[in-house]
């Protein structure tokens, strides 16, 4: 496979590397990916390498489902932040270092919205647990990356994109993008988050507009759920040349 990009590396982040002032790539054949011989050019379809960003409850994650179900490698920090902190773990270990057992649950698991009610809210925390776990997420993101295949779509499901400057890491930044009223009324109704911790969050996060400013493609999701297909289907349709597969989701 091509493991030109990963080499050429230098800052690793929370699920993205930062590189050195390279161009990003297009997947449209915009030229900023590092030249292929030309047996590459005639066996390999390139891998596209997208960020998928977006504030907490954008709809990130109905995003990647729906790009998942098309075909594509999906690699979730979110998920990956759950794996490095399991019983056992050397992420889990360092945790009870920094903030004591009492992130700890009865049965020895991190106790989630313990430590999230500690960190939202106090900036110094915050950065505490994001340089603990950061790296974590970034090493085992780059493993799944590897393993992905040169022919994979792969969709890198980034909440944190613009807050760690990664948008020069991907061939393509897409940014699921909702106003923060309908954020907030999605995490208190649909996730039964008090609106003073969803609005901590939410205040962590870099702002709306902060996003949009790095984003290449912006994904509509302010409206009706309904009115993802078609974007989604526009968005495929531009990383691979293919038309998006019908899928149940759609
Ligand atoms: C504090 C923790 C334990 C709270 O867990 P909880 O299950 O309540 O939330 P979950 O992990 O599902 O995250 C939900 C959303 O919160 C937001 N969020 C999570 N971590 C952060 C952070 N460090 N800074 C800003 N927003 C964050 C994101 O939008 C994320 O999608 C957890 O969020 C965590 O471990 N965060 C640090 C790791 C991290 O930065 N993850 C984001 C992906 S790199
Ligand atoms: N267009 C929409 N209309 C109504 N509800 C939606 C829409 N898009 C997503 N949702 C719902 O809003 C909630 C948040 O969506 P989702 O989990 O995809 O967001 P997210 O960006 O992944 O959030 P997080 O940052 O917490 O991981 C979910 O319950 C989801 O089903």
């Amino acid at each position: 496979m091509d493991t030109t990009l990963y080499a050429r590396t230098t800052t690793l982040r929370c699920l993205g590397r930062a590189f050195g002032g390279e161009p990003r790539a297009g997947p449209g054949g915009e030229a900023a990916r590092p030249a292929r011989t030309a047996r590459q050019a005639t066996t390999l379809t390139p891998m596209v390498n997208v960020g998928l960003t977006g504030g907490i409850g954008s709809g990130k994650s109905e995003v990647s489902r729906r790009l998942a179900a098309y075909g594509a490698v999906v690699v979730d920090a979110d998920k990956i932040a759950r794996e490095v902190v399991e019983p056992g773990t050397p992420g889990l270990a360092a945790l009870v270092e920094e903030f004591g057992t009492e992130v700890l649950a009865a049965d020895g698991t991190l106790d989630r919205p313990k430590l999230g009610t500690v960190v939202f809210g106090d900036k110094d925390k915050l950065a505490r647990l994001n340089a603990i776990l950061h790296p974590l997420i970034g090493a085992r993101a780059d493993a799944l990356r590897a393993a992905a295949g040169p022919e994979a779509v792969l969709v890198n499901d980034v909440p944190l994109l613009a807050e760690n400057r990664l948008e020069k890491a991907y061939d393509l930044v897409v940014v699921v993008d909702a106003s923060p009223e309908t954020q907030l009324d999605r995490l208190v109704r649909f996730r039964g988050m008090a609106e003073a911790d969803a609005r901590a969050r939410m205040a962590a996060q870099a702002t709306r507009a902060d996003r949009l400013a790095i984003a290449d493609v912006v994904v509509d999701n302010d409206g009706p759920i309904d009115d993802l297909a078609p974007q989604l289907e526009a968005l495929w349709l531009r990383l691979t040349g293919k038309p998006a597969p019908e899928t149940p989701a759609d």
